[in-house]
């Protein structure tokens, strides 16, 4: 390689490490404020861990969040901890927050639900945040399809009727962005989580199938994939019977705060980014070092699941 050419592939290689530091830096706040004021924001499964957090991050910069899950009560108290935290000037009242109640796997109820919604908010809808959903612990073997029934109705049927109420919406108002929260899961399937990592992959397939269909509309698409946040997830996950698992075992406890998963879900919004892993360093690889070397992989989940099986695992 000559003298030159050796400096322009320096000059290559920099240019493109400040492309992609630009890109993937974090917005400043007043960037976030003025992309996101006076948005209005849907968020499902908003009575609790990271669709709660969500609300308190969007309102921060002055969106009109309207809160929904199947709690009413629930979502009033999150509501009022909301308008009190961020008490709106008496200029930005009309961004107060709303509560609807939402149960997205009532599929058949989802369309007119969203109407109603978008009725009280002028007919807008600019960002919907696909939260809601529920985990399984136990094996695909032991679970009743129940279980399987009510994992995908709520994870990837339930996403895909809200998305399809609110897309109407966005198209006539020619602007709107979807956010998709699914997992690692989404891009790794593990033991024990067939349910989750079934609705988790089917969810990630759909977004990116909607993605391009919808760039001709103003309209983007964003899935972010946690790894384990300390929420109320493990509690509310369904046991191989259907009933609720009701622990929280220390991958959670441990794991990223709902607020610090919410702060990288604004912030992937208002960056446009497609996709956004928010995991630590060892979770955040696992897809792609699983993509090269699927073997190692399999032997890992295959000592995990047999790990799970002796009783020398604690998390199930
Ligand atoms: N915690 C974790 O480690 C991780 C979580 N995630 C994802 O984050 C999202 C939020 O979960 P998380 O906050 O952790 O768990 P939580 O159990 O704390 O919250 C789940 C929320 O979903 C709502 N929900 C459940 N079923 C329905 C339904 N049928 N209709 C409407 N809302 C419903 C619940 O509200 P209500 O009961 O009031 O209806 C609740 O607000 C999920 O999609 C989960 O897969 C992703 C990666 C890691
Ligand atoms: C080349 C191979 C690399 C070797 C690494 C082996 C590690 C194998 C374990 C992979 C585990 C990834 C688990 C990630 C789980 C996670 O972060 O999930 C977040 C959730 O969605 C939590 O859901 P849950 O259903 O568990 O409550």
């Amino acid at each position: 390689m000559g003298f030159c050419s050796f400096y322009g592939f320096v000059a290559v290689i920099i240019c493109l490490i400040c492309v992609l530091y630009l890109r993937n830096r974090a917005p400043r706040k007043d960037e976030k404020l003025k992309k996101l004021k006076g948005k209005v924001v849907l968020i499902t499964g908003a009575s609790s861990g990271l669709g709660k957090a969500c609300c308190f991050e969007f309102r921060k910069y002055v969106c009109k969040v309207v809160l929904c899950s199947r709690n009413l009560e629930e979502l009033k108290r999150v509501q009022k901890q909301l308008e009190d935290t961020y008490p709106l000037p008496p200029e930005e009242e009309g961004n107060a927050s709303l509560v609807h109640k939402l149960d997205v796997a009532d599929i058949d109820t989802v369309a007119e639900n969203i109407r109603n919604v978008a009725a009280l908010c002028g007919n807008r809808i600019d960002i919907l945040v696909n939260n809601a959903g529920i985990g399984n612990k136990e094996s695909a073997l032991s679970s009743i399809v129940e279980v399987f029934k009510q994992v995908l109705q709520v994870n990837l049927l339930g996403s895909i009727a809200t998305t399809k109420a609110v897309l109407p919406h966005m198209v006539s108002q020619g602007s709107g962005h979807i956010v998709g929260i699914g997992s690692i899961q989404s891009k790794v399937a593990i033991p024990f989580r067939s349910a989750y990592s079934a609705s988790k992959h089917g969810a990630h397939g759909f977004y990116d199938s909607l993605r391009p269909e919808v760039h001709q509309y103003n309209i983007k698409v964003t899935t972010v994939n946690p790894g384990y946040i300390n929420t109320n997830i493990s509690k509310n996950a369904l046991k191989a019977d259907g009933t609720k698992y009701r622990r929280t075992e220390n991958e959670y406890l441990t794991g990223m705060t709902p607020e610090f998963v919410a702060e990288s879900v604004v912030n992937s919004v208002v960056k446009g980014w497609s996709e956004n892993t928010v995991a630590p360093i060892l979770y955040k690889y696992v897809p792609a070092l699983g993509f090269l070397f699927p073997g190692v992989l399999l032997y890992f989940l295959q000592r995990r699941a047999a790990q799970h099986k002796q009783g020398t695992r604690k998390v199930d």
